[in-house]
């Protein structure tokens, strides 16, 4: 738990990144004169960090801000709000617990070696390309089906659990790219599902579905075979998205932003070369789910520069009827993200043609 605030701060991250322009030196803590913070220091240098946050709209703290939280543990509801160093919402735990988490995975395979694993990874599959093709075929929203066992607001979504089986189902019902979650904690989820589900050979790109709030797991998720990755608006400021879609690119990963408000949809509509925005429906502090949101987001000017921008937009989360999906292609998604309707079903491709009203797989 101690680890929770003994960690490089996002300055000094910043710092050492622009003097040398390789994420490999997101590891050392030290502050922007390369001195190593004490704990005081690191305390004061994270309350700057959520300052900075906070003056872009982020609520969401990347790690506690005094230490390891007193009261850890029971419902939300129960946990008085902003007290100390219990987390505000279950995306701050998540992303407290993925701070620690990351730490201890970057020390067991720093970046160096990481990147000598990429040489074995396999071919990054064009996830956009895939989108767009399924787009013009089916005229309906392309589906980013989502191999998804449990999750913090469903618990348990389907026991006899086989994601190599589901994905595999996924890809027969049609869907153009899938969604694999790896976090391990809140989702049940893993890294060894997105390998197997790669070296089964199912061909539709996947999305590596991860809390990335560090580099480092862009460079895992790619190693592990993952053709895309997600970046939460919510959780980044606008210097990270900016720095992880670089290396996106380099990597030849597509890049799937997350927004949930209209000020995240401007802060992310105001980075250059965003192809791919994803607007989540479910409010992850609260977990209520509204598919209007999508609407919200695209009305007005927002709406008219995504399609000038020719931007794909993902309408994610609470998508369960035919109506559903032609709600949200109206409001001018041209792709879905969908876990819970169809995992839950015996037969996932059915579940599919059930969720479309037709069958989209041919
Ligand atoms: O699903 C949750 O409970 C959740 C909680 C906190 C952070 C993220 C969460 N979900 C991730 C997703 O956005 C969904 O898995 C995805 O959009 C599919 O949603 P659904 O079709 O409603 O399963």
């Amino acid at each position: 738990m101690a680890d929770f605030y003994k960690k490089p701060s996002l300055l000094s991250v910043r710092a050492q990144q622009s003097s040398s322009g390789d994420a490999s030196t997101t590891i050392a803590p030290a502050n922007v004169t390369g001195e190593t913070l004490s704990e005081s220091e690191e305390v004061e240098d994270g309350a700057m960090q959520d300052d900075l946050y906070a003056s872009q709209g982020i609520r969401i703290r990347r790690r506690p801000p005094t230490g390891p939280p007193l009261h850890y543990v029971g419902p939300f509801e129960f946990r008085l709000q902003n007290e100390g160093n219990t987390p505000r919402n279950i995306l701050e735990e998540i992303v407290w617990n993925k701070d620690v988490e990351v730490s201890q995975m970057k020390e067991k395979r720093p970046l160096a070696k990481l990147k000598g694993a990429l040489d074995n990874a396999p071919p990054v599959r064009d996830f956009i390309g895939a989108l767009r093709t399924s787009h013009l075929r089916t005229r309906l929203p392309a589906l980013i089906a989502e191999v998804k066992k449990a999750s913090p607001s469903r618990g348990v979504l389907r026991e006899d659990f086989n994601p190599v089986e589901i994905a595999q189902a996924y890809e027969k019902g049609g869907a153009a790219c899938l969604s694999v979650l790896t976090d391990e904690k809140y989702f049940q989820g893993s890294f060894e599902n997105l390998e197997a589900i790669r070296n089964a050979g199912v061909k539709c790109p996947l999305l590596c579905k991860e809390f990335i709030i560090d580099a480092w797991q862009i460079y895992y998720a790619r190693a592990k075979g993952a053709d895309a990755v997600l970046l939460i608006a919510a959780v980044l400021p606008d210097a990270d998205i900016k720095y992880m879609t670089k290396i996106c690119e380099k990597l030849g990963l597509a890049a799937l932003i997350e927004v949930h408000d209209e000020r995240e949809m401007d802060r992310v509509l105001a980075i250059d070369g965003i192809q791919l925005i994803g607007i989540n429906n479910r409010d992850l502090g609260t977990f209520q789910v509204d598919i209007s949101n999508s609407k919200k987001l695209l009305q007005g000017d927002r709406g008219q520069m995504i399609k000038q921008r020719d931007i794909i937009v993902v309408g994610e989360s609470g998508l369960f009827t035919p109506e559903d999906i032609e709600y949200v292609q109206e409001a001018g998604v041209k792709a879905v993200l969908v876990g819970e309707s169809i995992v839950k079903q015996s037969n996932p491709a059915k579940g599919i043609a059930g969720l479309f009203g037709r069958d989209i797989s041919i």
